[in-house]
């Protein structure tokens, strides 16, 4: 059995707490989700967080009115107990330039969808037709190479996002386990994706247990099915289960 207070638990979002949906705000969130989540937090003495490609903002408004320490936009900005760092959109005038270009050059494109974070930017194609798909992967790539070493680009689901080349959600795990009720405890982290697979290489590296959801290719050591098999378990711990990582499926 797994001591709740030997380990720190970080969650992302899309694909993990949540079924992925058509659009990015249609996102439907398990009303037993947040103060599940919050007893959980409790029983793990706090060191539970959110790490996502989400501005915080919109986290909050999907928790509500349950808050929680996050990384957002896929390690930029972050929140511990309140406290905000990163993530300004006005520290990235490049970028803020370039998205005007972007957003005009997949205007013609029917059901691609422009996500403007700020600090970040997202090319949503999940509805487009394949060939507009290709067309909305070619003007997120081109304007990610023009940004040049500053931005790197992030290819996720049926998405394209420009993100400061700084950040990563392996930078963030690392930055929860500077300081308490985080530091000293073995990580663990949940998620779908390939911006997950950087938090992977960090939890790992580290002596820590990674978990990827559903059946891609990965580096994680464990796996879950999909975002039902994430919140049972989630659930379960809330409620007082006793916790075994060992026991986690492998990948
Ligand atoms: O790190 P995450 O919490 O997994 O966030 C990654 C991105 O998720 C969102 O896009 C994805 O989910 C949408 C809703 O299910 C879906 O429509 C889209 O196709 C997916 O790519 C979100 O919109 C992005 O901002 C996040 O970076």
């Amino acid at each position: 059995m797994t001591e709740p207070t030997d380990f720190a638990l970080y969650l992302d979002f899309d694909g993990t707490l949540v079924e992925i949906a058509p659009r990015p705000d249609q996102v439907r969130v398990d009303p037993a989700l947040p103060g599940a989540l919050e007893r959980l937090r409790a029983r793990l003495g706090g060191a539970l967080a959110i790490v996502t490609g989400r501005p915080i903002g919109v986290i909050d408004d999907f928790l509500a009115p349950a808050r929680f320490d996050i990384a957002g936009l896929h390690g930029v900005e972050r929140r511990v107990d309140g406290v905000v760092s990163g993530g300004g959109a006005a520290d990235h005038p490049d970028l803020r330039a370039r998205i005007a270009g972007l957003t005009t050059a997949v205007a013609g494109l029917d059901a691609v969808l422009i996500e403007d974070k700020g600090a970040s930017v997202a090319v949503h194609w999940r509805l487009a037709t394949p060939a507009d798909a290709l067309r909305a992967e070619e003007a997120v790539k081109a304007a990610a190479a023009a940004l040049g070493a500053a931005y790197r680009l992030q290819l996720g689901k049926a998405v394209g996002e420009i993100v400061p080349a700084s950040a990563t959600k392996g930078h963030a795990i690392r930055a929860f386990a500077q300081a308490p009720p985080y530091a000293g405890r073995r990580a663990v982290f949940l998620g779908d994706d390939l911006t997950d697979e950087k938090a992977f290489a960090v939890v790992n590296e580290t002596g820590g247990v990674s978990v990827r959801i559903g059946g891609a290719e990965t580096i994680a050591t464990r796996r879950l099915s999909d975002p039902e098999d994430v919140r049972r378990l989630l659930y379960a711990w809330a409620d007082g289960a006793p916790i075994d990582l060992g026991a986690l499926p492998p990948a």
